[in-house]
């Protein structure tokens, strides 16, 4: 008996026809739901009530699949629909997008020296673009540049009806302060009024050698012994099989030595005055470590730097993509090239002491890759640091102290101040504060062209301290400030796949961010 229920289910299920998406047709489950109810009719007629409750059991299961059924057909035809719309505002769009940048479209039914001037300042406007382009490869700064100099375009159709036309108008900004003209750019005028944005000024950046690299920097996390190791092994085979000359910190030089009078080909510096010329023979720069090993690399570099390929030992950090086991094969990918790298924005910080602010003669600049703290240091009193963005007051952090960090800094010690994460490749300074009193004082992002200022009251009860990428801590006596801009030398880290697919893992293994924990449940 259960044999033949069993059979007939099965033969019920397998003549539900499918569709290539695996969609059971509604109208055949109709079909099938008559034919259960046929087949089982006379079965049943006089048999025992199991069977009964069984046929109901199975009639209800028939039901519900044609229910399903239906609203899966439903719903395709909704989607179906909706695809329709969608190509359709879609073909739309491009047809306004094509009318937009073709030229000749804007030039519908208009006198004819109307048209002729426009053509001018068409012309005008081509050689305008290629003054920029040109300024741009001389600045080596881009800005693309959408020009549309003078009178009407799409407005055409309101000229000829007679209408008001639009206001012109020009927008133009500069880099680097009013008073420099060597950053400044026109950029967008249309007649219309519309502002576009040619192109994102922000992409993904590929680096790809001219000539092959011939001089690598290798740096290592002091006193470890897997760096000590991988170091040796590194620089012997970057020898014996890239033939590059080898840099290395004067601490590893003679650690180098100790092991092997093989590694005399290896280089040095004597003092700070060389390390500061290391800008110049160096073309690439290898860290062993974490996180802290690239913050000592760029802070090796008090200008330009050249590009990072930083490999973790153990644990993935934040700014170390590359696994050091697998060394070779990344490092033949590099130094081949081209390689996806992120232009890591830095902070230059000014203490500027009160008694000596009107000296034109101030200390060089500190840079940063992650931050600049100021907090109270011992002080059991709240900090009172009143902050300026250019001239503007911005407000006066009375707390534990504020942090100004890059973007790459924004997953340290500003996301545990409660900063929000910003991709390392959007430039701006984080201002974040540390445990404000005030429970409205939320962090902030300035972009990145501002000064930021932060004075200590020449009335405060205490002096605050500094930091610089959590080292070299300065005093900030009442009276003193500090000036924190973004400095013009990023650090160029090489990506393992590229910018945001790096920072993505690096949130998602490093942070666990927003994971959630799933219960694996045993099924029934
Ligand atoms: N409460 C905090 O979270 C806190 C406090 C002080 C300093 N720090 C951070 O430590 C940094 C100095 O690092 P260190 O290695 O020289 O000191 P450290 O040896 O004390 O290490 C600090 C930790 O911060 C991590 N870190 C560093 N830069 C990071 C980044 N850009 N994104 C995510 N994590 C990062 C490191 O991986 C390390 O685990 C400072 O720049 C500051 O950002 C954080
Ligand atoms: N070559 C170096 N010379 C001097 N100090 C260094 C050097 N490399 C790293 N440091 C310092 O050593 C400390 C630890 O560096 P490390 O690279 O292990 O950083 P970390 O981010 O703490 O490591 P992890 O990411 O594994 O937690 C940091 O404070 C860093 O500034």
């Amino acid at each position: 008996m259960y044999t033949f229920q069993l059979k007939s289910n099965e033969n019920a299920s397998a003549s539900y026809p499918q569709h290539e998406n695996g969609h059971v047709d509604s109208i055949s489950l109709l079909s099938s739901e008559k034919t259960v109810q046929e087949l089982l009719e006379p079965a049943i007629h006089g048999m025992d009530g199991h069977l009964v409750e069984f046929s109901e059991a199975l009639r209800t299961v028939t039901k519900a699949l044609r229910l399903a059924a239906e609203g899966i057909a439903c719903a395709q035809a909704d989607a179906a629909e909706w695809k329709h719309k969608y190509e359709l505002e879609r073909a739309r769009n491009m047809q306004l997008e094509h009318k937009a940048l073709s030229p000749e479209e804007h030039h519908c039914d208009l006198p004819s020296e109307r048209t002729e001037g426009l053509n001018n300042q068409e012309d005008a406007t081509y050689q305008a673009i290629g003054q920029t382009l040109k300024c741009c490869g001389e600045n080596g700064i881009c800005t693309h540049v959408i020009l549309r100099d003078g009178e009407a375009d799409s407005d055409c159709e309101s000229v000829k009806n007679g209408k008001k036309k639009k206001a012109s108008f020009k927008l133009a900004w500069c880099c680097k302060g009013e008073s420099s003209d060597q950053y400044k750019h026109d950029v967008v005028s249309f007649a219309t009024g519309n502002i576009t944005t040619a192109e994102h000024s922000s992409k993904q950046i590929s680096l790809k050698w001219e000539t092959s690299p011939q001089t690598v920097l290798v740096l290592t996390r002091p006193n470890s012994t897997s760096a000590r190791i991988i170091c040796a092994e590194m620089i012997r085979w970057l020898k014996e099989h890239k033939k590059l000359d080898i840099f290395v910190e004067p601490r590893v030089r003679s650690e180098l030595l100790t092991e092997s009078s093989f590694f005399n080909f290896v280089h040095t510096w004597e003092d700070d005055k060389e390390a500061l010329l290391l800008h110049t023979k160096v073309d690439l720069v290898v860290t062993l470590g974490g996180d802290g090993t690239v913050l000592w690399g760029a802070s090796l570099f008090k200008g330009p730097v050249p590009p990072v390929v930083a490999f973790s030992l153990g644990s993935l950090g934040f700014m170390t993509p590359f696994y050091s086991e697998h060394y070779k094969e990344s490092l033949d990918a590099i130094l081949q090239g081209p390689i996806s790298i992120t232009l890591r924005h830095r902070l230059q910080c000014h203490v500027i002491q009160e008694s000596a602010k009107h000296e034109l003669d101030t200390d060089e600049p500190t840079l940063v890759l992650n931050e600049v703290t100021i907090n109270r240091g011992i002080s059991s009193f709240l900090t009172n640091l009143v902050c300026y963005c250019d001239h503007n007051f911005v407000t006066t952090v009375q707390g534990d102290g504020l942090i100004l960090s890059t973007t790459s800094g924004s997953t340290a010690y500003s996301l545990a101040a409660g900063g929000s994460m910003v991709h390392p490749q959007v430039p701006g300074i984080l201002f974040t504060p540390i445990s404000p009193h005030s429970l409205s004082f939320r962090p902030l992002i300035f972009p990145e062209h501002v000064t930021v200022r932060v004075q200590i009251p020449s009335k405060s009860r205490s002096p605050a301290w500094v930091s610089f990428d959590g080292k070299g801590r300065k005093k900030l006596e009442p009276g003193d400030a500090l000036l924190c801009s973004m400095a013009p030398w990023p650090v160029p880290t090489a990506c393992q796949v590229d910018s945001t697919s790096d920072f993505l893992r690096s949130i998602h293994d490093g942070l666990h961010w927003n994971l959630r924990k799933t219960l694996l449940r045993t099924r029934i």
